[in-house]
């Protein structure tokens, strides 16, 4: 096994963009161990629909990243407290969902740090009930990688903020996320540690204690391929929102200024049908505001720009801005 070194940054578009960029450049017969650690995000799914999995207004304001990853399965957040680990290897064909074969070593590691950690359910490692590492899978070109999250000390008020708690007004045949009652591990050791420490004693476990941790390194050539690989894909409007499966929005709301029915049909992360009804007071065409709804990217910040100076009053009573972009997404 050999152990790359991702220079410390905590980018999440850069470090995802490493991972792959390993998984399809820098293949070889051994496998490969990464470790990242993100600064605050949510990492979708590849088959979620953003808008659904985020609560936006909370990651606007703590500028928390939104990022899609190339593995399926669930979102989860991020942030300075949460060491993500990945294993990229060859895929032998069998190997594809057998979580408890890449699991078991970070499991072990855990165990020897008198953490009771075990693989339960599909995907998860948890402390009893608990849920302290959710863990997914990719695979191509006969490769894959098999990578999970270890919450050591999350901020987990922004953990459960951050993501979408009742997506009840969303349609839309995306994976959803199976929530669970998460932990930090920090919590189940006996002698307190940083995460410095903790990703060190995970490391030196995986490599059996080696004195030297082989590495593989990168050259100059390989990091600006991956810093485009980063800016092409895991900092693009398009593969963020754009790739989200088609969904509908339906939302019924009672505001002081009346009550408010919108339908949207959102199609490639943009609205493609859009109709606004209810009992709101105002004086100008509502066909003009659904009009302008047509085409725009279903996300806060675009939303939020495309009704900048736009008169809410004229169209609809007293309706402030953050309530129609609440009504909106
Ligand atoms: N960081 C973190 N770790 C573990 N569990 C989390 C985390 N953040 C949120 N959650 C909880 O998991 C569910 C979603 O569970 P679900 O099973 O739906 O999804 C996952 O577990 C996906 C794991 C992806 C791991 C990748 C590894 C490197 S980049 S991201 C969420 O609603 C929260 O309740």
């Amino acid at each position: 096994m050999l152990f790359i070194d991702n220079g410390g940054g905590n980018d999440p578009a850069l470090n995802l963009a490493l991972e792959e960029y390993t998984l399809r450049r820098l293949s070889g017969d051994e496998p490969i161990l990464l470790f990242y650690i993100n600064k605050p995000s949510i990492i979708i799914g590849k088959n979620q629909n953003t808008a659904e999995e985020v609560n936006s207004a909370y990651t606007e304001a703590h500028s928390i990243d939104v990022v899609r990853r190339l593995s399926g399965g669930g979102a989860v957040y991020h942030d300075l407290g949460n060491l993500n680990f990945s294993f990229i290897t060859q895929d032998d064909g069998n190997s594809f969902h057998n979580f408890r074969k890449f699991t078991e070593p970070v499991v072990k590691a855990l165990r020897d740090m008198g953490v009771d950690a075990e693989l339960s359910g599909r995907n998860d490692i948890q402390v009893g009930e608990r849920k302290i590492s959710g863990n997914a899978m990719f695979a191509t070109g006969g490769r894959m990688f098999c990578h999970g999250t270890l919450l050591f000390d999350s901020h987990m008020e922004d953990v459960s903020a951050a993501l979408k708690p009742n997506p009840l007004k969303f349609e839309s045949k995306a994976t959803k996320s199976i929530r669970a009652r998460v932990a930090n591990i920090s919590e189940f050791l006996a002698e307190p540690m940083t995460i410095e420490q903790f990703r060190s004693r995970i490391l030196a476990s995986i490599f059996g204690g080696a004195s030297e941790i082989p590495q593989l390194r990168l050259t100059e050539a390989d990091w600006e391929a991956v810093r485009q690989l980063a800016d092409r894909r895991y900092r693009s409007w398009d593969w963020n929102y754009g790739l989200s499966p088609a969904f509908n929005v339906r939302q019924h709301k009672r505001l002081p200024a009346g009550t408010f029915d919108i339908r949207m049909d959102v199609q490639e992360g943009r609205i493609s049908e859009a109709a606004v009804y209810g009992d709101f007071f105002g004086r100008g065409e509502i066909g003009d505001v659904t009009e302008m709804l047509q085409g725009l990217r279903y996300d806060r910040e675009s939303l939020a720009a495309a009704f900048e100076g736009v008169d809410l009053t004229f169209y609809f009573g007293a309706v402030t801005m953050d309530e129609w972009l609440d009504l909106l997404i």
